[in-house]
């Protein structure tokens, strides 16, 4: 497995992904690509036209040419890796795909959408498989487009990268600095065996447990925590802390602190001060806390004790204004 399928997937519906646009969907849905969660299969479903895939499939091409779908990624940002799925697809996978990413302004339509360049070369596929491609372009992206020649099915495709937003868009507002769509970034967890800590910085609320962040249940006598760096150096004047859908296994207390890590380094255990002590949780509960403290910080630490999980983690604040490096 690629480093980069640690980052989160800015491509995901559930993201506020869209596959925008198609040459062809005439067995099974375009839509499918950016659906959370594994591809599932059934077989021996049939239905008029074919056998039903949890993927996109285009028809058997009889003319020379490619097939092509468009996604609009839910978070723009600097694309780190591909992965192109194949699940289920065996007699008609694509051969071979390719990937290029475009950087648009605004709401375009998908004709409107230019200056594509390639991403990943046009690179031999398997079927029912699981293919990972490092992306190195550091260019900030808005839109994807995978072409698969000459045509077939993909059940699949996650783009994972670190967002970049439109920082003139934030500044003076009140934001939630820790979001993934404003830049936040889980950078280190003490334990995530059952989900990604990345998921508390998700849009919207978790419709269940999966959605959010849950560790192991801890036997060490220690506690479980994570490091938020957020969207850039800010003041937090409310912190929420969501335990919803964690009844049986919320942390019985949690704490937050903050460190500027423009001035200390992130090591250094005395330049970390608290945001908010040590406080009790109830189980399914969003919590919502005014913080006293708007000292500037770059990174926020949640230790929940001793272990559980979050649903989401929202730090609202202010950014500090940009001042040239
Ligand atoms: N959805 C399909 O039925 N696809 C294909 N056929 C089967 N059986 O999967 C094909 O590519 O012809």
């Amino acid at each position: 497995m690629n480093g980069f399928t640690r980052l989160p997937d800015i491509a995901l519906r559930t993201y506020g992904g869209s596959v925008v646009a198609a040459n062809d969907e005439s067995f099974a849905e375009r839509e499918a690509l950016i659906r959370p969660g594994p591809a599932e299969f059934r077989p021996h479903t049939f239905g008029a036209k074919g056998q039903v895939y949890d993927g996109w499939e285009t028809r058997r091409r009889r003319e020379p040419g490619h097939d092509w779908a468009i996604v609009r990624l839910g978070l723009p940002g600097i694309i780190r890796g591909v992965v192109v799925d194949t699940a289920w697809f065996r007699g008609n996978y694509p051969p071979y795909a390719s990937v290029e990413a475009c950087a648009a302004e605004g709401h375009p339509a998908p004709d409107e959408l230019d200056g594509w360049v390639e991403i990943v070369p046009k690179s031999p596929l398997k079927g029912d498989a699981v293919h990972e491609f490092a992306v190195t372009d550091p260019r900030r992206f808005t839109h994807v487009r995978l072409n698969i020649f000459p045509d077939g099915g993909v059940a699949r495709l996650r783009v994972h990268g670190r967002v970049v937003p439109d920082r003139t868009f934030l500044e003076g507002l009140t934001v939630d600095l820790a979001a993934l769509e404003n830049g936040g970034l889980v950078t280190a967890c003490s334990d995530e065996f059952y989900s990604s800590p990345n998921n508390v910085l998700a849009p919207g609320l978790a419709r269940n447990q999966a959605e959010g962040w849950e560790t192991a249940r801890r036997r060490d006598g220690g506690n479980d925590w994570l490091v938020v760096a957020l969207a850039g150096p800010g003041r937090v004047a409310v912190a929420e802390l969501d335990t919803t859908n964690l009844v049986f296994n919320a942390p019985g207390w949690a704490s937050l602190k903050g460190v500027d890590a423009d001035r200390a380094p992130l090591e250094d255990e005395n330049a970390w001060f608290p945001l908010l002590p040590r406080t009790r949780l109830q189980p399914d509960t969003r919590h919502r806390f005014r913080l006293d403290d708007d000292r500037r910080i770059t990174h926020a630490r949640l230790d929940i004790h001793p272990d559980g999980g979050l649903a989401r983690l929202r730090l609202l604040g202010t950014l500090a204004p940009w001042s040239p490096p």
